[in-house]
């Protein structure tokens, strides 16, 4: 049976993705984002769901960190999860709870929340927001700041449901795999790479460059720290369309010659269904037209 890790424990947002991907029945959790990727690349799981973005706090960094870290992984498909919390407390914690946990990403898109209804409440990071509500079963915190379903999970009392200080709040969570066959094109695509930039002038514009000009839209761009190599980043792309399509495989080798750090993230199609902007002259048989033109070209035939 083909199984699936994703960031837990039981209860998590990812694990709402994962079942949203992949149904309920596989799925195991595993403790740390970092831990998922392990799970594919030793063979334990044949895929995994992990969050990579939120549109409150940007880009789940231990995710960027792990897709680079590690032998490659790639992104298979990926869904967009509405964000709205329930706070969970023990029945026997003190009334206002004291402390409140949560994964950090959590805390930053409750912030107004809290203040407003629990402003005395000592805010603490957790692994996860269903770690969190662990902790707080395990008398280490007061309360959680969770998905929903956590409420299923875990024999606790809920203080608060339907809690966002912005309203359309949305995390982005993939589904990863060792590579292989890469999903179909489906015209509303999303194609990720991670490339190192040299550290001199004109690098990022140049790499960003290769892509405009071959009329693909950039969906992402974040730049994480070379660790050990101070000064120095690596730049994730995310941008429209698929590599089986000319524009981007064009624009790929582009990159590769500029940079030999690149690495391929994945193609997969979009969970909002976008189809790629596509400018004059940029699509499969524009390529192909002009791929034919140069070949008579070298062949004598035209002139
Ligand atoms: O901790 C979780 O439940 C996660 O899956 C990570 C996360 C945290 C906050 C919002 C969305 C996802």
């Amino acid at each position: 049976m083909v199984r699936i890790a994703f960031f837990g424990p039981e209860g998590t947002f990812t694990e709402q993705a994962a079942r949203n991907l992949a149904g309920a029945d596989r799925l195991f959790p595993v403790e740390t984002i970092p831990a998922a990727f392990d799970a594919v690349r030793s063979g334990a799981a044949e895929g995994a769901c992990v969050p990579v973005e939120n549109s409150v706090e940007g880009p789940v960094t231990a995710t960027l960190d792990s897709a680079v870290d590690g032998d490659p992984l790639v992104a298979v498909a990926e869904v967009l999860l509405p964000i709205r919390f329930s706070v969970l407390t023990r029945s026997d914690a003190p009334d206002p709870p004291r402390t409140v946990a949560s994964h950090p990403h959590a805390l930053a898109q409750v912030r107004d929340w809290l203040g407003e209804h629990l402003p005395e409440a000592q805010q603490l990071v957790a692994s996860s927001t269903a770690g969190a509500a662990v902790g707080v079963v395990d008398g280490e915190y007061d309360a959680a700041v969770v998905a929903p379903v956590a409420a299923e999970h875990y024999p606790l009392r809920v203080l608060a449901t339907d809690v966002a200080d912005l309203a359309d709040a949305r995390t982005r969570f993939l589904l990863l795999r060792k590579p292989g066959e890469l999903p179909e094109p489906t015209g509303a695509d999303r194609t990720s790479i991670v490339v190192a930039a040299a550290n001199r002038t004109g690098s990022l514009a140049g790499l960003l460059a290769e892509l405009a000009m071959r009329g693909i839209n950039l969906t992402r761009l974040d730049a994480r720290p070379v660790k050990g190599d101070y000064g120095t980043y690596r730049f994730f792309f995310d941008f429209e369309g698929h590599v089986a399509e000319p524009r981007i495989a064009d624009a790929l080798a582009a990159l590769r010659r500029r940079s030999t750090h690149v690495r391929f993230l994945g193609s997969h199609p979009r969970a909002d269904g976008v189809a790629a902007t596509l400018e004059a002259g940029a699509g499969n048989d524009d390529f192909t037209a002009a791929d034919s033109w140069v070949e008579a070209v070298r062949k004598g035939e035209l002139a």
